[in-house]
């Protein structure tokens, strides 16, 4: 048997266990491997030998039909495998080393319908993909069987997942289990009747705001509202879930089918006021974003029609967004977002992250008080260094009303604010520092200063102690430059305000230890922010990407375009305010500064705009004294301010760019290119440079880092939706009509030139140069690894490459072994590849740098791969 399963066990009570097992998140999915794509019979024997054919939902279907034909069954537990260990047949097993395996890890009832599916869908376009589990599987093998259901779940039953769970005929619940169906973050709606059942479950106003909220609840409010039956510890829950479904089957309990409930529904007129007011929140919270009024003109359906028209229509409605745009994007995110936890080089060579328990943070400004609420809230001890008592009061203070903050607003509990505070601690020198695990220095962007707090740090802390910087521009190499610790030197940067902005930027020079760097990230996931790390350059990589942003604005400006126009087209582009509008946020102070430190790092391509300057002259600040581009009233929308109009013609006046002197005439999407194109060329070049491991990482800190829209996929997605062809073109042509700041990247030329996406996935090299040529891999492994297992699973601490069809082909490692292994496969196949590897040899890394080396070969240049060029040696290579 392999590790994707669902098996069936009948007690003697007459009580058939079904359980699902998918590990790490019992994720539902379809059967979708076809073994012909696999010439190796080695391979092929390894998948039969595994029995990895099983499919969540196919085996579902099956132990159902199972047990209702059993006349032993009376009545069924569906639940999940708490403990799974991958058993290993034939000659390989006795080295099979355990240890590496994932278990269940304390149970997860299920993470929802195989997400892979999705992107399998919008890879091929076919909607086929998506299995008919609604009506074949929920309503009619499990809701209306004539045997009762009782789903016993622990840890999360999200999506699909949660579905399940109410299609069965009563839920009981572990403790803390999170119940949600979050199907909106991904573009879609509920798929398995959850738009029907929910709402007839908890009512419709719940049910409404945790579908369109994505919001999951715990089993205690589940139990409340309606949605769990009972809860009981774990270890009692199977025995209890056991008896409820007798119960039932023997009528001491009601035998409840959700939808075919109406209770908690409410009249017609109720639930179309609920949805009435739902419609309008969503146009003004989602205006982009087609699943949320689908979603509710689902429910709708229902409530009119009935929970079985209902269902049909959700059937209808799901298939159709999954190929939108929308669910593109947001299911790349999905998937872009977990790739940020895999850095080759630190999380692959199997270092494990130390025990950081007390930070100090030096400067308790803005960003310092926030970093250090981030942490406090993270139950990380922190010590707050300031240079005078006022300053250090100002600091305490202001941590003080951001965790009291989240409480007035419900987002922590007294006890928790409480614990927090009591964790803080003010000092005014560094005595305490040689306690601390980790310094991050937050104060103002002085290369001096820096570098003499970081001599006195590297004095007043242990010696493993990390030290941190939070700088936003300032080069780590000049940071670190006076100490003799720069292995232990590391970019800390979080955006403001710190204790809510989800991204934290972690920057590495060439010396910065990958231990470092695990303990940072560590940190990060910590104090739930989204580590990505990234090289060192000015400005790294999100503001270093985004600061043609700003800069093309005022190009635009100063060629006559009006301010109003542009904030307004790029908020309907879907950020959340324009260029102007954020600059007034930011304070016109930050503009002045990140524009002196662009400008001396690439003055090729700086435009020197007066207009900041003009401003702050007329004693305008933006947001800070209530003036800027636009007026700030308390409790008032910004309200654009025509009194600056006269400010930008004379800004307009002294640099004379306008082209005959009048105002250019571009249109609404021209001007969202002008300024988003620089953005993606200067990611080009950031790519180029290999400042980001991965494309996806740019996607990740764009959305998290700057709140481009996550429904466009991130930046790179983004562009790459609308062509590098076009965006070359149209820099090109924009760079002779307005100068160097335009100029197309040599990156993006190529790209464009060659008609290739700015992805840089290995296979799209090959497919390329080799659109029907089939790839020969041949490894001679003699070192620490060799292949036991080759299955269609999703694994921790497996090698996977994820197949154009999305089918995930996987290698399992045994140590101490050799095996020469041939996969032979249509280059075509292979489009993305993630590592999670422990050995630095690993033939996974091996097969990396094979690809590259043939994509060398291929291009005949050097391609810049620091993150694996010359550290492992080519393997056997046999095209
Ligand atoms: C028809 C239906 O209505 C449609 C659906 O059900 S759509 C799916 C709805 N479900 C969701 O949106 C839940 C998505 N998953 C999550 O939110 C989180 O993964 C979680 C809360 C389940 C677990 O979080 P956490 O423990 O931090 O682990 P996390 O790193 O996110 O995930 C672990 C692995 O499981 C994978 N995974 C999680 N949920 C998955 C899913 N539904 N399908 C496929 N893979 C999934 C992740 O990609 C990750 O893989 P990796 O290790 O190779 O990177």
């Amino acid at each position: 048997m392999g590790i994707m399963r669902v098996t069936m066990e009948v007690g003697s009570d007459g009580v058939a266990v079904i359980t699902i097992c998918n590990p790490p998140v019992n994720a539902l999915a379809p059967p979708n491997i076809r073994v012909s794509y696999w010439n190796s019979d080695l391979i092929r024997r390894r998948i039969e030998d595994f029995g990895c054919f099983d499919s969540v939902i196919a085996g579902l279907k099956e132990k159902y039909r199972e047990a209702m034909k059993r006349d032993d069954v009376k009545a069924i537990v569906l639940t999940e495998e708490p403990k799974v260990k991958l058993p290993v047949t034939g000659a390989l097993s006795s080295t099979f080393d355990y240890t590496t395996m994932r278990t269940g890890e304390g149970g997860k009832f299920s993470g929802g319908f195989d997400i892979n599916v999705f992107q399998n869908v919008h890879n091929k376009g076919d909607i086929s993909l998506l299995p008919d589990v609604s009506v074949d599987l929920v309503v009619n093998t499990m809701e209306d069987a004539k045997k009762p259901s009782v789903a016993a779940i622990q840890g999360l039953a999200l999506g699909g997942g949660l579905e399940l769970t109410m299609g069965c005929h009563a839920r009981v619940a572990a403790p803390k289990t999170q119940l949600g169906l979050p199907e909106l973050t991904l573009g879609v709606i509920p798929g398995f009747g959850g738009t029907q059942r929910l709402p007839r479950l908890v009512g419709m106003s719940k049910a409404v705001e945790m579908m369109l909220l994505s919001k999951p609840i715990i089993s205690e409010e589940g139990k409340k509202l309606g949605l769990i039956d009972a809860i009981v510890s774990s270890e009692e829950l199977l025995k209890v879930s056991r008896l409820w479904a007798l119960d039932i089957a023997q009528r001491r309990r009601p035998w409840m089918a959700s939808l075919h409930r109406t209770d908690k529904l409410g009249s017609l007129s109720e639930a179309r006021e609920i949805l009435k007011v739902a419609r309008q929140q969503a146009k003004q919270t989602a205006p982009n974003m087609p699943q949320h009024q689908a979603c509710l003109d689902v429910i709708e359906e229902g409530v009119v029609f009935g929970g079985y028209s209902g269902v049909l229509k959700e059937a209808k409605v799901f298939k159709e967004l999954v190929l939108s745009s929308t669910s593109r994007g947001l299911v790349h995110v999905f998937f872009a977002q977990r790739a940020t936890s895999k850095v080759p080089n630190v999380t692959d060579v199997g270092l494990k992250p130390r025990y950081i328990k007390k930070v100090a943070v030096i400067g308790g400004g803005l960003m310092g008080s926030g970093i250090a609420t981030a942490l406090l809230l993270g139950n990380i001890s922190v010590v707050l260094k300031e240079i005078n008592s006022e300053y250090l009061q100002k600091g305490m203070k202001a941590i003080e009303a951001n965790i009291r903050g989240l409480v007035t607003r419900g987002k922590l509990t007294q006890d928790k604010a409480e614990k927090a505070l009591s964790i803080l601690k003010g000092v005014l020198d560094y005595s305490e520092f040689k306690h601390v695990d980790m310094v991050i220095e937050a104060v103002i962007e002085s290369i001096s200063l820096k570098q003499s707090i970081f001599s006195e740090l590297e004095k007043a802390c242990p010696p493993h102690c990390i030290l941190a910087t939070n700088t936003s521009t300032i080069d780590l190499n000049l940071v670190g430059e006076k100490t003799r610790s720069q292995d232990r030197i590391v970019g800390a940067h979080f955006f403001s305000p710190a204790h809510v902005m989800p991204l934290l930027e972690i920057v590495r020079t060439e010396k910065t230890s990958a231990q470092v760097i695990l303990d940072l990230m560590t940190v990060g996931k910590t104090i739930k922010k989204v580590p990505v790390v990234v090289g060192n350059c000015t400005g790294f990589a999100v503001n270093r990407t985004f600061f043609p942003y700003s800069q093309g604005a005022h190009i635009l400006v100063n060629l006559g375009v009006d301010v109003f126009r542009i904030d307004r087209l790029i908020s309907t582009f879907g950020m959340p305010m324009g260029p102007f509008q954020l600059q007034d946020l930011a304070g016109y102070g930050v503009a002045k500064a990140v524009g002196k430190e662009f400008a001396a790092a690439f003055p090729d391509r700086t435009f020197r705009s007066p207009l900041v300057d003009l401003l702050v002259n007329s004693g305008r600040n933006g947001k800070n004294n209530g003036k800027g581009y636009y007026i700030y009233e308390k409790g008032r929308k910004p309200k654009p301010d025509a009194s600056v109009l006269p400010i930008i013609e004379e800004s307009r006046r002294l640099t004379n760019i306008m082209p005959g002197g009048k105002p250019v005439s571009v249109n609404d999407q021209e001007i969202v290119e002008m300024i988003l194109f620089p953005v993606v060329n200067e990611a080009c070049r950031v790519m180029d440079e290999g400042v980001v491991v991965r494309a996806s990482d740019l996607d990740i800190a764009s959305v998290l880092g700057m709140s481009f829209p996550s429904y466009r996929g991130g930046l790179i997605f983004w562009a790459d939706s609308i062509g590098p062809g076009h965006i070359y073109t149209s820099l090109k042509k924009w760079s002779e009509a307005y100068g160097n700041f335009f100029k197309p990247s040599k990156f993006l030329e190529e790209r464009a030139t060659k008609g290739m996406p700015l992805v840089r996935t290995l296979s799209q090299f090959l497919i390329y140069d080799q659109r029907t040529c089939f790839v020969f891999f041949s490894f001679k492994v003699t070192s620490v690894d060799n292949i036991v297992y080759a299955g269609p699973v999703p694994y921790k601490h497996t090698r996977r490459i994820i197949l154009l069809d999305g089918n995930t082909f996987v290698v399992s490692m045994v140590y101490h072994f050799t095996v020469t292994l041939t996969i032979c496969a249509p280059c075509r196949w292979l489009t993305q590849i993630n590592h999670e590897s422990k050995c630095p040899q690993s033939l996974f890394q091996i097969l990396i740098t094979w690809l590259d080396f043939v994509t060398y070969l291929h291009h005949g240049h050097e391609q810049k791969l620091p993150w694996y060029r010359g550290r492992y040696e080519f393997p056997m290579f046999n095209p």
